[in-house]
């Protein structure tokens, strides 16, 4: 600002160059509603929540992918009223094409799984951080974008599969300090549901829009949840009753009690085998059964599952399951199983923030290399290039500063660790002078600095 660089410049420092903007610009500054801009110092929190991502990946062989933030619309036509197909930021493009920014990544997944069948080697554990994208009302004021971690195995039809999707979540919270005392994993079956409601009537192509108004239990409530179930999917209101009370149930016994007579036992055995899988994994004090997670996506099929904080102060850090029909919906001739992961880096922010588990993350470099003058510019960007070649980072001061107070605050500004000086008495040595900034020597001047040989520049 104005009075910073006055108040610099009284100091008998050059005012660092700043820009003024016009107080009525002729463009808008903000980034579109409902987006973010990453500046550096956020981005710096964003890539390191990437690289954690990126860590538990690498740690449990999940191979990274990506692909078009652009999609046809038809990758997503599901008719179970989610809300993720009707806020699609979708439109014609030129071409009169029927596009859209992705919601989510798993039909993305699923399209590149088949459109290379022949090649892919199952299973598949494949991991991706899209942007992905909905298109909210302005007056809604939520975000429109989010990047995901999606985490997904193609190929596995048993239990396992969800069992090591579930360590790399816990491994990822533990990552990055939260804890089972922190966060818990609500675990349920759609395909135990799919039974108990069967034994209600409810048919199969009735189940996925049920459990789409099911999910809403959390934010509408229990009488909202069985009038839209009445209303929209014109069930009798004794049926809708039945409904949101299994959803009640405590233990998995308790949901098997009301599955019909002679009902298939699959369901309940993957909800028994995944948590007696999960305690040999070390995680099963992270799970907890829930009837009434059915999440909110009209394609799972069998176990479904979300990230929760136990404090009950956020909305669902992550969550996933398994969709074993959406590749044969897009054309594989036969049913490949599925199950998958998105976590998105909202809510997990939120969560840090308020467990004060946000890393410091201050911009820093090793070096920073300054001319005495103009003159000297050359030679110090010569040494620049030899630290360089011997892998360190480097920022080139490319104003040489009249000042060597000015180039110390320069340094202090990016976070440099030593400063290089090059200056024509030690250069006629074959020598640059380099100052330790975190040195805690004691106050002997000549201990913070050391004059180094231009050979031994690429060792320092
Ligand atoms: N599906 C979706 C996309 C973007 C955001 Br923000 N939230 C959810």
């Amino acid at each position: 600002s104005k009075a910073a660089a006055a108040e610099q410049r009284s100091r008998g420092q050059n005012a660092v160059v700043s820009v003024q903007c016009s107080t009525t610009p002729p463009v808008e500054l903000e980034a579109c509603s409902g987006t973010r801009d990453w500046y550096p110092e956020e981005f710096r929190l964003q890539r390191w929540l990437y690289e954690k991502f990126r860590a538990t990946a690498r740690a449990t062989g999940f191979e990274e992918y990506d692909a078009p933030v652009l999609e046809r619309q038809e990758l997503y036509k599901r008719k179970a009223g989610e809300e993720i197909t009707q806020q699609m930021y979708a439109f014609v493009d030129q071409d009169g094409v029927e596009v859209t920014l992705r919601p989510e990544m798993t039909p993305t997944l699923a399209r590149m799984v088949l459109g290379r069948a022949q090649s892919m080697m199952l299973p598949l554990k494949w991991f991706s951080i899209p942007q992905c994208w909905r298109f909210e009302t302005t007056q809604r004021g939520r975000k429109r974008e989010h990047y995901q971690w999606n985490m997904d195995i193609i190929g596995c039809k048993s239990v396992s599969a969800e069992t090591e999707l579930l360590f790399a979540v816990c491994e990822f919270f533990k990552s990055i300090g939260i804890t089972s005392a922190d966060v818990g994993i609500k675990v349920n079956s759609r395909k135990v549901m799919a039974s108990v409601l069967d034994s209600y009537g409810i048919t199969a192509e009735k189940f996925a829009p049920v459990c789409i108004v099911m999910d809403k239990l959390d934010k509408i409530g229990a009488d909202a949840v069985k009038a839209e179930l009445v209303d929209t999917q014109g069930l009798p209101a004794e049926t809708a009753a039945k409904i949101v009370e299994c959803l009640a149930c405590k233990t998995v016994s308790d949901l098997e009690a009301l599955c019909g007579e002679g009902a298939d036992q699959t369901g309940i055995d993957e909800l028994k085998r995944l948590f007696e899988l999960a305690e040999d994994y070390g995680y099963g004090d992270w799970l907890i059964f829930d009837a009434s997670v059915v999440r909110g996506l009209a394609y799972y099929t069998g176990i479904v599952f979300e990230g929760f904080d136990r404090a009950g102060e956020l909305r669902a850090i992550c969550g996933g399951g398994r969709y074993d029909r959406l590749l044969s919906l897009y054309g594989a001739v036969t049913e490949v199983p599925a199950c998958g992961f998105g976590f998105g880096d909202c809510v997990i922010v939120e969560l840090l923030k308020d467990k004060g588990l946000l890393p410091e993350l201050p911009k820093s470099i090793e070096f920073v290399v300054a001319a005495f003058n103009e003159g000297m510019q050359g030679k110090a960007m010569k040494a620049a290039s030899m630290i360089r070649a011997g892998g360190s980072d480097v920022d080139m001061l490319l104003e040489p500063k009249k000042k060597v107070a000015s180039t110390f605050d320069y340094a202090n500004r990016i976070g440099a660790r030593y400063i290089v000086f090059v200056a024509p008495q030690e250069w006629e040595n074959d020598m640059v002078r380099i100052k330790d900034l975190r040195a805690d020597y004691t106050d002997k001047d000549e201990e913070k600095q050391l004059d180094v040989k231009l050979s031994d520049l690429g060792r320092v």
